[in-house]
């Protein structure tokens, strides 16, 4: 009779040169499903062995996926795209270090002590994910990261008010399309702080940007103090392990050649055959097994670790970006996603974990456990018991143990990632693996999981109001009285709601001035003095 242990053992894939688990015991996965769904794990691991080798995956696009690449370069299908790669790691490792010794100085002749990153989505998510993870292990003191990722003027007063002067900031702007509004605005509210503060803008500006993009000329024209590349085979929801993640994590001191280690380690892995073996196929098959093919369950990030609390956060772009297709690869409607969300543990615990032991059965958790408590050291002598034997981090893995039995009691199924420790390797491992799975899903799927068709439509209807809030500003005039919002949709053909929306927010910042705000239809807009 095979007992709990046999269980575990089976359903368990370990890596010793990772020293990395995942650990499916009770992920409710089955041996004859994976049996008789071998052949379709083992097509997507075919096509993903194609796209490695240079395929042009996002059809739409015309692009091959190489992100893949940027961990082991010699795959690459071309060789200037090896010796690109390797002229970044070049180029990244002479920049940071010059900052980081001291020969890149600011206009003052002192040293950087800190840089502010502007990008959003793939150029935002993944430095943020690296920084928390890894900096107060790697980086010792002397250089801080911070990011503007979005275009709220409370959020850019917030960020320029904690970082004072900029004399000593380094300003980071990434965009793969070097046309993202947010970040084209970040950038221009901070050249503004610049100027306020008798700081040369181009002085302390670097873009990484694909080449040729409206950022890369602009930094060019302006003789930004460096430029680094971006490719048009990475997409920018995988582009972590491309300049746009690692010249942030070498310029805070982390270990950054680990990190590309441990991806191309876990890439590795992630090439095992039989699909059984391998993990990042299984974790695929959980994902599908669980939504029955179509996401019907959210996926719960639960890692048991603070510094990987963002780890949710960079997963529901990578997935839900990359599988939220209206569309299958054959053009019928499929409505296909995956819903990612999660925070840690045992922090969760007392916020929605109610929900998921006894609530709606909709989900499926992802654990990441970590087994060391403190990084380089074992806690043993001088721990603080918090019990008499027990420690703080004896708590948090019987939090980990014991949601998940709970958890497992009531049938929800999960799946538990197990490192040693969150260093550099083991984070660049757990991208490659979401990254791996997130292909392989796609593939079983059959979506593209390389562009994003559905982002579109919002940025273009946020430009139609902009338009329509420049038409209203146009058609007011200098009070008294004034206009309704009513008046003036229909002096402009426009639609009246929309036009009381951009009012309303002119009025509130001050842009126009109006009667009251109270009544929508009688609110009296006039041309602010
Ligand atoms: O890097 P950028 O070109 O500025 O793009 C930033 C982000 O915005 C877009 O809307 C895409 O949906 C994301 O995939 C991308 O990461």
């Amino acid at each position: 009779m095979a007992d709990a242990l046999d269980h575990y053992i089976t359903w368990r894939l370990y890596r010793t040169e990772l020293d990395i688990e995942l650990d499916f015991a009770d992920a409710q996965l089955d041996e004859p499903s994976l049996t008789a769904n071998a052949p379709r794990l083992e097509a997507a691991l075919d096509a993903l062995h194609r796209i490695e080798g240079g395929a042009v995956a996002n059809v739409d696009e015309g692009r091959m996926v190489g992100h893949y690449w940027l961990r082991d370069p010699e795959r690459a299908p071309d060789p200037a795209i090896t010796r690109a790669i390797h002229d970044s790691w070049r180029q990244i490792e002479a920049f940071a270090a010059g900052v980081r010794d001291g020969q890149i100085l600011a206009e003052d002749g002192k040293p950087f002590t800190g840089a502010i990153l502007v990008g959003i989505g793939g150029s935002a998510l993944g430095p943020q994910l690296l920084e928390a993870a890894l900096t107060a292990r790697d980086s010792g003191p002397g250089f801080s990261l911070r990011v503007l990722d979005n275009t709220d003027p409370a959020g850019i007063a917030d960020l320029l008010a904690e970082t004072g002067t900029l004399a000593q900031t380094l300003i980071l702007v990434v965009s793969k399309s070097g046309s993202t509004v947010e970040t084209r605005n970040g950038m221009l509210e901070l050249r503004a702080a610049c100027v306020r503060q008798a700081l040369e803008f181009p002085k302390r500006a670097i873009a990484i940007t694909l080449e040729g993009s409206a950022l890369d000329q602009l930094a060019q024209r302006e003789g930004w103090l460096a430029r680094f590349p971006m490719w048009d085979w990475v997409g920018g929801r995988t582009s972590v392990l491309s300049p746009v993640g690692l010249l942030p994590a070498a310029l805070l001191g982390h270990d950054w050649r680990a990190l590309l280690r441990g991806a191309a380690a876990m890439d590795q892995w992630g090439r095992v055959r039989p699909a059984r073996r391998n993990p990042a196929a299984l974790l695929a098959w959980l994902w599908h097994q669980q939504g029955s093919g179509h996401g019907l369950r959210d996926m719960v990030i639960l890692p048991y670790k603070d510094r990987l609390s963002l780890l949710s956060r960079y997963l529901q772009q990578l997935v839900m970006e990359s599988l939220g297709k209206r569309l299958d690869r054959q053009g019928r409607e499929v409505w296909q996603g995956l819903a990612v969300y999660g925070n840690k543990g045992s922090t969760d615990q007392h916020a929605y974990v109610q929900q998921l032991r006894d609530g709606l059965h909709n989900f499926f958790a992802v654990f990441v456990r970590v087994l060391r408590d403190l990084d380089g050291q074992v806690t043993g002598p001088g721990m603080v018991e918090v019990e008499p034997q027990v420690s703080s981090g004896d708590c948090l893995d019987g939090f980990y143990q014991g949601t998940r039995a709970a958890l497992a009691e009531r049938g929800r199924a999960s799946a538990t990632i197990v490192l040693r420790q969150v260093d550099a390797a083991a984070v660049g491992a757990l991208i490659a693996l979401f990254e791996r799975a997130v292909g392989i899903y796609a593939e079983l799927i059959d979506v593209n999981a390389y562009h994003q068709p559905g982002v579109e439509a919002g940025k273009q209807a946020a430009k139609g109001v902009l338009t329509l809030q420049a038409a209203v500003l146009a058609a007011l005039t200098a009070g008294p009285g004034g206009k309704t919002a009513r008046e003036l949709a229909e002096a402009l053909g426009a639609d009246p709601v929309a036009v009381w929306q951009v009012l309303r927010h002119l009025a509130t910042n001050g842009r126009v001035s109006v009667d009251s705000l109270v009544d929508p239809a009688a609110a009296q807009f006039a041309r602010a003095p």
